[in-house]
């Protein structure tokens, strides 16, 4: 039998996914150790393979096909832009896409002031300032640690995830605009939803089922 290759978002994600799939009897014991350098976990009895890789890679490797399924949050499937087929919310990791700031930078934004805007997500940066405000804005990439930015001086809001908002409140920033709910997605390969149809709903359903019944 063909393996079914499933790629994980490493991070806070990957751990309650690998739950959810224990749960649904698509378990892989190896990959638990935190130790391990491996990359790559198989699980013969029911013919899956496991990989973690860096988030914003997985979308990557479920559009060339190199994993037919993917595990990871929305904010990366919006950011990559990438073709494939988003099949479920699995409603872990949730959390919001805002624009972010000082209070004092709320005027600002009402007033489409040439601003700067850093974010790890230039994507969702621009699509939200150039589509849906028509607000011309200077858009700079970070990689990290983004609420720095504001406070040192090197833009005068940033686009970032806020979850319980305590990075925001301990360094004096709030949320100035909702753009986007967000929680982790199963991803499809578009090929491999057509030739693994069959595997791959059940893996799905099954993951349906288990999380319905959780919820009781
Ligand atoms: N508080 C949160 N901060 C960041 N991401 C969160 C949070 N809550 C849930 N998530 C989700 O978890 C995903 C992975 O986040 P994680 O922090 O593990 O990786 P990362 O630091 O963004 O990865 P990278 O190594 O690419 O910088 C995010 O893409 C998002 O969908
Ligand atoms: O609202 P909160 O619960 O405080 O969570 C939001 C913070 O968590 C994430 O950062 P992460 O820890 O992933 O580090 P990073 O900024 O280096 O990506 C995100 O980028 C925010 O900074």
């Amino acid at each position: 039998m063909r393996y079914i290759t499933v790629a994980l978002a490493k991070g806070r994600l990957a751990k309650k996914a690998l739950e959810i799939f224990e749960n649904v009897g698509v378990t892989c014991e190896e990959m638990k150790d935190e130790k391990t350098r491996k990359l790559i976990f198989t699980n013969e009895d029911i013919a899956f393979k496991f990989f973690l890789a860096k988030p914003s890679d997985v979308p990557t490797y479920v559009e060339y096909g190199a994993a037919d399924i993917g595990i990871v949050g929305k904010d990366t499937i919006l950011e990559e832009q990438r073709n494939l087929y988003e099949v479920y919310d699995l409603n872990i990791g949730k959390c919001k896409m805002c624009v972010c700031g000082p209070a004092s930078a709320r005027e600002k934004l009402q007033h489409h002031e040439l601003i700067r805007v850093a974010s790890k997500y230039p994507n969702i940066a621009k699509d939200y300032f150039y589509n849906k405000k028509h607000q011309t804005v200077e858009i700079i990439k970070l990689n990290g640690s983004v609420e720095l930015a504001p406070i040192v001086g090197l833009s005068e809001v940033i686009v970032d995830i806020v979850e319980t908002g305590a990075t925001l409140r301990e360094n004096g920033l709030e949320v100035l605009e909702e753009i986007a709910p967000l929680s982790a997605r199963i991803v499809v390969n578009q090929v491999s939803m057509k030739m693994e149809n069959e595997r791959i709903n059940k893996f799905i359903n099954d993951i349906k089922n288990y999380l319905a019944e959780s919820q009781n």
